[in-house]
């Protein structure tokens, strides 16, 4: 069965909810430009409702290390989501720096978006695949938007077989099945697909969510 991951949690609820759901990860956002942003006090706050067999992720666009660190204390996080441009040498780097899983988000429009993730073989803990936000748009994910998830079916574009790797963008629990029988993900992340308004998590569709991923 895929793991999930609720992302964007912001109160109790939401992660009572997941917890209830069987939800593996939850995700705390620190970027300020979102609306799911954390300061480190709420996050700090936040961690120590997290039931012990969930793992806590903490999201990072082009973070410094300064940030990085702060939000690994305070959240006491499991892992890091770097989903901005980050190369390969700043995962690595990450990874060396703080003892916590790193995943690397790839953002995909075309094929051709999947070489990408070849960059990051032996590097990143976890590739997401993840749908490319238009040109212009306020956040780089976040957003519902969601690709042609076909390209994920077969080899990934020559993606390493043995990698760990999950699929975002624009999942809810109605096209988290349609996935999943397309992509065969290992681990399925959502943030705006179990909320009422951007920001704000719906519990009633964070279990549906969790409970469309065990239908399957
Ligand atoms: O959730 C955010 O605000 C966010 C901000 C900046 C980068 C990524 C963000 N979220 C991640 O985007 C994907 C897809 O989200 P959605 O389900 O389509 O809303 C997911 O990995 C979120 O964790």
């Amino acid at each position: 069965m895929a793991r999930i991951k609720i992302c964007g949690v912001r109160d109790r609820a939401a992660i009572d909810a997941a917890a209830a759901g069987r939800a593996d990860y939850v995700g705390f956002v620190f970027f300020a430009k979102s609306p799911r942003n954390l300061s480190l006090d709420e996050a700090g706050g936040l961690a120590g409702a997290v039931p012990s067999g969930i793992r806590r992720i903490g999201l990072f666009v082009n973070a410094d290390d300064e940030a990085i660190g702060a939000a690994v204390r305070a959240a006491r996080l499991d892992g890091v989501q770097l989903h901005g441009d980050e190369g390969p040498d700043r995962v690595a780097a990450v990874k060396a720096r703080f003892d916590v899983e790193v995943w690397k988000a790839i953002s995909v429009a075309t094929r051709a978006d999947l070489a990408d993730a070849r960059r990051y073989a032996g590097v990143a803990d976890r590739i997401l695949f993840d749908a490319k936000t238009p040109t212009g748009a306020a956040l780089p994910g976040g957003m519902g938007v969601r690709f042609d998830w076909r390209l994920l079916a077969g080899d990934r574009g020559g993606f390493d077989p043995g990698a760990a790797w999950g699929l975002a963008g624009g999942l809810d629990a109605s096209t988290v099945g349609e996935a999943l029988a397309t992509t065969q993900a290992p681990l399925v992340d959502v943030s705006s697909g179990v909320e009422d308004a951007p920001g704000v998590k719906s519990p009633a569709k964070i279990r549906a969510f969790c409970e469309a991923v065990r239908a399957r």
